[in-house]
Parts: C-alpha cells; structure tokens; sequence
C-alpha cells in the first residue's frame, strides 16, 4: 500500500530535479556578430528533456516485466513479444537525441546584401539529375534548371549540370529548346518580380494577362515539341532547326546503359546573352559513359561525374545538388545559404547547408504522408542542435572542397567551356575508366554502396568532422513532387530502408563511436535513422500477435485492474501525445498527423518489413536491388482519386497482399473479441489491451476494408490481391491455433 503511495511521489520529485537539473531557461540566444544569422534552442527543450527521464523508466519497467513474464512463462510468445519490446525501447532511446536540442536558425539576406558586394559573391555550380524521360519529363527537368537559371544572383557565376542518367537524346533536345526558351524567360521574371521560376510551376498556377500569355505560349510550344519527341521515341529532323542536328547524329545505335559520354555546352556566359542583353548562366548537359560490366552507382555515380566534369569547367567552390521535380521557389536561396558560408564566425568546417525537403501538390490530409515531416523537418532541428542534419539528396549548397578532398588540385583552364581541350578533360571525368582504382565514392565524392547515398555521403563527412546546418527560411526555397499512388510511395520507402541498413551495417556503423569524429549525441541520431527499417519488427508482431492471441483468447498484457496496465497506458499515451504534439508543434494538422501515423504502420508492415528481408538476402548474396526511380508522372485519373483523398490500391502489389492480411486478422480479432466480451463476465477486464489493439489497427485500415470490400473504381483492392490476402490471413489464424490452443 505505502509502496503504491510511494511510485508517484517518487516521479513528481524526479520531475522536479529534472527540471532544476536540466536548467530551465539556460539555452539562450545565440547571436552570430555579423548577425547575417541567429539560432536559437527550441522553447521545448526543458520540456523534451523532463518527458525523457520519465519516459525512461516506463521503458525500464516495462522491459523489466517483459524479462519477467519470459523466465516466469518461457515460450516462443514471450520470445517475440521480448524482442518486439526491446527494438521499441532501442529506437525510443536513439531518438532522445534528436529531442535534446531542437534548434531553429533565422538567415538576414538584406543585411548580407549590404554588407558584401555581388562582385564577391562565390560562383556556384548546380547540379539537376535525372535518369528516365518517362517517368521524370523532360520539360519538368527543363522547368527545374529554368528556376535555378532564374536565381538573384550574378548569372556570370552560375553554372547548371544536368546529369542524364536515361541518356535520352529527348532530354537533351528539352535543354536544348529551354535554352532558348531562357533568353526570354530569365528577363520576363527578372523585370515582373516573379517568384515562382519554373515556367511549370508559375503556368499551372496561373490564368495569364498579356505579357504572360505570350511566355505561356512559348512555353507550351516548348512542352509540345518535346511530347511529340517522347511519343515518338526519338528526337526527328522536323522537330529541329538544322544547325542543332549534328549532336543527335551520336544516339544514333546507342543503348541506354551502353553507351559513350556525350557532353554538350548548350548556354556559355561568356557568350550568349538574353533577350534584355544581359548574361547568360552556363548550362551544361552530361550523360556519362555507361558500360554494361562497370557499376555506375546510380545517382551517387551521377553526381561524382558532374563534380568532375564541373571541375573542368566553371569549378565553383559552392555546389548546390538538386533533383529533377525538386524546383526553385524562392530566388533568393543562395543568398540564404551564403549568409552561412560568409560568416566568418562560422568554423571552416561547415561542410553543407541543407534546406528542408517540402513539397508541392499533397491532397489534404496528405494520405500517404510524402510530407515526410519527422524525416524532413523535424528531425533535422534536433541534429542541428547536435551537429547538423543530414544531407536529404536535394536542395544542399555544399562546400565543394569537402566534397573533392583538398588533396585534389583543380585542372581549371581559363579557355571556354566548349574548346577542345576542355571537352576532352571533361569526357576523360565521365568516363566509365576514370574512377578504377580511385577514392570517388570511398572517400571522396558521393559515397556509394548505399541505396541511399544522401544518408550516406552525409554521414561520412559528419564522420570526418565536418559540420553542416538546417536553412528553414518561412517561405519554401525548394518544391518538390510526391509519388500520388500508394505502390509508389512503399516501393520508394523499400528502398530507403535498404540503403539505410546499408549505411547501418557497414564498416562506419553509426553505432560504433570511435569511427566518429562526433559526439555520442551525434552518434545515436544516426544510429536512429540507420536502423529505421528495424520498426518493421515490432510493428508486424503488435499489428498480429496480440490479436490472433485475442482471437484464441489467450491473454499477453495486463488486466485493467492491474497496476501494470497504467504502464502500458502511460507508454502508449505519451508516446502518441508528444509524436502529435511535435507534429502540431512543425505546423502540421490533425488530419495529417493521423496520415502520418497510419502510414507509419503501413510502411513498417510492408516497405520496411520487405526492405529488411531483401537487406538480409542481399547481405547472404541472393538478391541485389537497383535505385528504382519513383515516377513524378501525373496520370489524370490517379491524380483525381488523390486530390479526393481516395487510396489508390489498384496494383497487383505483394505489399497490399500484407496490408489484406492484418486488416482481415484485425477485423477478425476484434469481431471475436467484442463477442466474447459481450458474452462472457471478466473478459473485458483480461483482454482490453488486445482488444484495444485490434480495434485501433482496425480504425487505421479502414481504407483497406473500404477498398477490399466497398470500391468499384480503379484504386479497388484486386480481387487476386483479396483473394491472397485471405489465404494468407487463414493460414495465421491456423498458426495461431497451433500456438495459443494447444
Ligand atoms: O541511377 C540513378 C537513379 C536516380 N537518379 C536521380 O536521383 C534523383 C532521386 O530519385 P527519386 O526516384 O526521385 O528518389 P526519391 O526516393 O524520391 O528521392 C529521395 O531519396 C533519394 C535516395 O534514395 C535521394 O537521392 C533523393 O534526393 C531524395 O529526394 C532523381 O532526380 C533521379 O533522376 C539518378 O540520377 N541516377
Ligand atoms: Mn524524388
């Protein structure tokens, strides 16, 4: 009894030491001298940290019960249910450290404008990948240098690379024609004071007046040649003005993953002038040599290419990386990312600033959660505060000397871009020979051996001791595109979850320390992040075991009238509160809250859980993955089911066969459950937790019952995929027989 008293004493005093301990009011404002920036601690951190040390000893406690129940009832149950519990309490601990000291930082870009004259400003060079005109199109591409092109900066210092990965002569004719198309695009938005610079974007939100009429014309003649191009196939002579021919004549016999680098300076600023006279950005098109028995490591292979090739050229000391969809929505980005690379507070060792990944087109309740908002924008604060984000693949302006190693001296000339000799040195960087034997990928450039080589080449140079930091300016810098069907988005997360582990269990695991030159702090985000396809463990045994336990009536958790339930209440309570109230918290609402967390069930059932056995097939040598790009082609009627917020289930996908399966064994369990307990005395009482259980998963699938069951339209669930998903779910419900009957 005096003990029962005891437990909350005890937790409002170690509240309170928390409290005096962590020191309320100690993160002050730090301001930089030149103040081109300020940062400041989140008003959440005392908070944060006060909620941990509770949260920790719930952890604590309910670990300690798991072992207990395993030597007190030692079974295959309390095995799994142990290891489900522990990769819980290993992923809530990492993840304290990206709650330890959420920042946000405030860039002043007029103050750097009056303080350092344009003339001084480094030259930038920009990198925009693609790898296939049919599911990235090319006049998007095109939109995207267009927006860069476009930036408030002096064009004589840009450079735009654009990496052809598809080696489409299609892409290359959508630059060509964006080239021209630019002479009169770059003035039109300069002298309107437009803001959205990808000719794309800006028509599709607008209904025209005179000038931008006549721009909008252009630019749909532009979109037309190019579609009659993709729907033929090839680029033919009718569609060009015969003095560009020439360059077309080299696709001609050539395969996409066989084939010689062709290199082509399409804008030199030396040269070409827009319509208003004034200069020209460079812009540069690359398609590297591709040979079917040398790896070409995807979009790392892609981006070290270009840093050569660039290295020939324009050698800029910024790099500024960019995917295709991902356009310029504010000119002024540079300028942001300058008032860090200017400061001269700032160490040395900055290496990149990365600008948050958002996203343009998201239905309302963004129902497959691309938002990505924990990943994209919350996350990065917290390691901010610890070191800095992480590199996210686009929209990061990195220093090009961490990139290349210092070691490496620049082979720059002053001759143009299109002399010969600088187009031979430039052909010799993109050749598939150039990188045998070299340290591109290991050590220097973009890292390979991961799918996810932003993670990856982020984590390395952190490893190294460089630092970087998160650019949130209020108005977005860079929109980019989502995936609009649910097949896409889990197949896109498969791959994340692989290139993770990848990362997480290779020679600089994140969780052995002394590889890093970085604090512990540093060292358990990563850890974090790496390990994210390890939820699909814990999250397929609670969305199964429990429920087909319920279904045998077989009780695994704690009766109501047992203290031990408060436990697990707290746990889940405060554990789905706080993920809400950091959601609401980065501007986000209820509706896309629950998104979030509906898709972090789906995702680790499917994607994570498909991702982690391909991981372990691929570590054994059975199977070996490519980067399959995500399409960012609308097609009308999947676009209208999505602006309805419908889930488009129409594929035969293996990964809906799951998702049938624990909606069926959900609905299942909880149509046994409620029958039982309607119809037996005390049952409530032993089994509310499962019963809790199934009725909450069975809330989140309500889509899938929806489009099992109720839909006629094209994103219905396949009959095949019903049909299979109940087999499956029968067979569980025999397993379970076997387990909790016997
Ligand atoms: O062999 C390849 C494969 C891909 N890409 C380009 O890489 C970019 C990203 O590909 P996408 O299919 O859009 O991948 P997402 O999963 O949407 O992208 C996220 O995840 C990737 C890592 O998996 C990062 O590279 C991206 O920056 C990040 O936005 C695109 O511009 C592609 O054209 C290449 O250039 N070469
Ligand atoms: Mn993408």
């Amino acid at each position: 009894m005096y003990y029962t008293i005891g437990k909350p004493q005890l937790c409002i005093s170690l509240f309170l030491c928390v409290l005096v301990l962590l020191g309320i009011g100690k993160e002050k404002m730090t301001i930089s001298r030149k103040a081109f920036h300020t940062l400041r601690a989140s008003r959440l951190v005392p908070f944060n940290r006060a909620h941990m040390l509770l949260y920790f000893v719930a952890v604590l406690a309910a670990v300690y019960r798991r072992f207990d129940v395993l030597f007190s009832s030692p079974g295959p149950v309390s095995i799994v249910l142990l290891l489900a519990d522990l990769i819980f309490a290993f992923m809530w601990l990492t993840y304290q450290a990206l709650r330890w000291r959420p920042v946000r930082r405030q860039e002043f870009p007029d103050r750097l404008l009056q303080e350092v004259d344009p003339k001084e400003f480094p030259a930038i060079d920009v990198f925009i990948c693609t790898a296939d005109p049919y599911r990235e199109p090319p006049v998007s591409v095109a939109s995207t240098a267009l927006s860069v092109m476009a930036f408030d900066y002096p064009a004589d210092k840009l450079s735009i690379y654009v990496s052809d990965d598809g080696g489409s002569d299609i892409t290359l004719f959508a630059f060509i024609e964006a080239a021209r198309f630019a002479r009169y695009w770059l003035p039109f938005c300069k002298e309107n004071g437009i803001a959205i610079r990808s000719p794309e974007a800006y028509f599709r939100s607008r209904t025209g007046d005179g000038d931008s009429d006549k721009m909008k014309m252009m630019y749909q003649a532009m979109k037309e040649k190019v579609d009659i191009a993709l729907e033929r196939g090839y680029v033919g002579n009718d569609l060009l003005p015969s003095d560009e021919d020439e360059v077309f004549k080299k696709w001609k016999g050539i395969s996409r993953n066989d084939h010689p680098s062709i290199i082509q300076v399409l804008l030199e600023s030396t040269r070409d002038s827009d319509i208003s006279g004034n200069a020209l950005p460079n812009l540069i098109y690359v398609s590297r040599e591709k040979r079917p028995n040398s790896p070409h490591n995807f979009k790392a292979g892609a981006l070290n290419v270009l840093t050569r090739v660039s290295r020939t050229m324009s050698n800029a000391p910024l790099i500024l990386t960019l995917d295709c969809d991902t356009y310029s929505n504010d000119p002024r980005s540079p300028i942001h990312a300058l008032c860090y690379f200017l400061d001269p507070d700032m160490s040395s060792d900055l290496a990149f600033v990365q600008f948050p990944q958002i996203f343009q087109g998201l239905n309302k309740n963004d129902i497959y959660a691309c938002e990505v908002k924990r990943l994209y924008t919350i996350n990065p604060r917290g390691k901010d505060g610890v070191g800095g984000p992480n590199y996210v693949g686009t929209g990061c302006y990195f220093l090009r000397r961490a990139l290349q190693g210092s070691t490496l001296s620049s082979p720059k000339t002053n001759a143009s871009f299109s002399s010969d000799f600088t187009l031979k040195k430039a052909h010799e960087a993109a050749s598939c020979a150039y990188e045998a034997g070299s340290k591109w990928g290991s050590s220097i450039g973009f890292r390979y051996r991961s799918l996810s080589e932003d993670f990856h080449t982020g984590f390395h140079l952190h490893c190294e001791g460089w630092k970087s930091v998160f650019c949130y300016p209020e108005k977005p810098a860079f929109l980019g595109d989502v995936p609009q069907n649910l097949n896409d988005v889990l197949g896109q997360r498969k791959r994340w979850s692989v290139g993770l582990f990848e990362v997480a269990f290779s020679r600089y695991c994140p969780l052995t320390f002394g590889t890093m030159n970085a604090s512990l702090l540093e060292g358990l985000c990563y850890a974090h992040e790496a390990f994210w396809g390890s939820w699909s463990i814990p999250i397929t045994i609670y969305g199964l075991l429990p429920q087909l336990a319920l279904i045998y009536y077989t009780p695994l958790f704690p009766k109501v009238s047992d203290p031990w339930f408060y436990l697990y209440s707290y746990l889940f309570l405060a554990a789905y509160g706080q993920d809400l109230f950091e959601f609401l918290a980065a501007d986000g609402t209820f509706g896309r809250w629950w998104s979030d967390q509906r898709m972090w069930m789906i995702i680790g059932q499917t994607s994570y859980l498909f991702g982690t056995l391909q991981f372990a097939l691929k570590k054994i040598g059975i199977s070996a993955q490519g980067f399959n790009v995500t399409s960012k082609v609308i097609e009308d009627e999947q676009s209208e089911r999505y602006e309805k917020g419908a889930f488009d289930f129409g594929a035969k996908s293996p990964f809906f066969a799951v998702l049938g399966t624990v909606a069926i064994v959900n609905l299942s369990s909880l149509v046994a459950g409620i029958a039982r307990a309607a119809t037996v005395d005390g049952v409530f009482d032993e089994m509310f937790v499962q019963l809790f259980l199934s009725a909450f998963v069975a809330v989140n699938c309500l889509p899938i019952y929806h489009a099992m069951f109720l839909r006629s339209d094209g994103g219905k669930m396949p009959r095949k995929v019903t049909v299979i998903s109940f087999a499956i779910a029968g067979f569980l419900l025999g397993i379970g027989y076997l387990i909790f009957h016997i």
